[in-house]
């Protein structure tokens, strides 16, 4: 195979600028296309992955499913706070409805294979890369979109929701809506001259 003519410069462009957007930034009532999904979905599918394992497993909420996950995490939210005796009214509501501010959400899974026998820090890595290569994708698309870790990531509820197994894990949800502003988000870093040592 001939190598590919990749463009270091849009590489660049696009790793730089990506950027999280978040629910208030959302345009809600204008859903992002399926086929843009499949896209996002098809190049997490790309990602680097030890022995093959291609842990990484995706459920997509749209249209009435965001009601169902917004149903789903604000009636087990309700259930596990009246519990704890530490119910907020505030944050129930915010379960219920940010999901519908959504077009898409999707629910970013593990899937362990224990005949792999992987440290599973290697299998959440592996993961985790899908999910840049999603959050690169929305950004070449000009989506907003974010991973977020909150609401139902980590009740062992939800694991069984999404059909997981014990050493399976769930690991948050992409969020992606068009932007309801042209203004793109400014990015914030410190140097990587802070964060490097180089050894000559
Ligand atoms: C593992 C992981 C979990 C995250 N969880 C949340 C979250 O729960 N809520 C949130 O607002 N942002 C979350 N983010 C997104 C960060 O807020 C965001 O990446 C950070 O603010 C840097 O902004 P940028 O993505 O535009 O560079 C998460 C990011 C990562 C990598």
């Amino acid at each position: 195979m001939e190598r590919p003519d990749f463009n270091i410069e849009e590489v660049n462009k696009i790793i730089r600028g990506r950027r999280s957007m978040f629910v208030a930034q959302f345009k809600e009532n204008d859903p992002v296309d399926d086929a843009i999904i499949e896209e996002i979905l098809e190049n997490a599918n790309w990602a680097p992955n030890h022995k093959l394992t291609e842990p990484w497993r995706f459920t997509i909420f749209t249209g009435e499913g965001l009601k169902k996950f917004a149903d789903f995490q604000a009636g087990l939210y309700k259930e596990r706070a009246t519990k704890n005796g530490n119910y907020m009214e505030a944050t129930y509501q915010k379960l219920s409805e940010n999901p519908l501010k959504a077009s898409h959400i999707i629910a970013v899974q593990m899937k362990r294979d224990l005949r792999a026998n992987l440290p599973v820090m290697e299998e959440i890595a592996a993961v985790a890369m899908a999910v840049q290569n999603m959050y690169l994708t929305a950004a070449a698309q000009g989506l907003a979109a974010y991973w977020g870790t909150g609401g139902p990531t980590f009740w062992p509820e939800a694991k069984e929701w999404f059909g997981l197994e014990e050493e399976d894990m769930l690991m948050g949800f992409f969020y992606v809506a068009k932007p309801a502003t042209e203004r793109w988000p400014a990015g914030k870093r410190k140097p990587i001259a802070e964060k490097v040592n180089w050894v000559r």
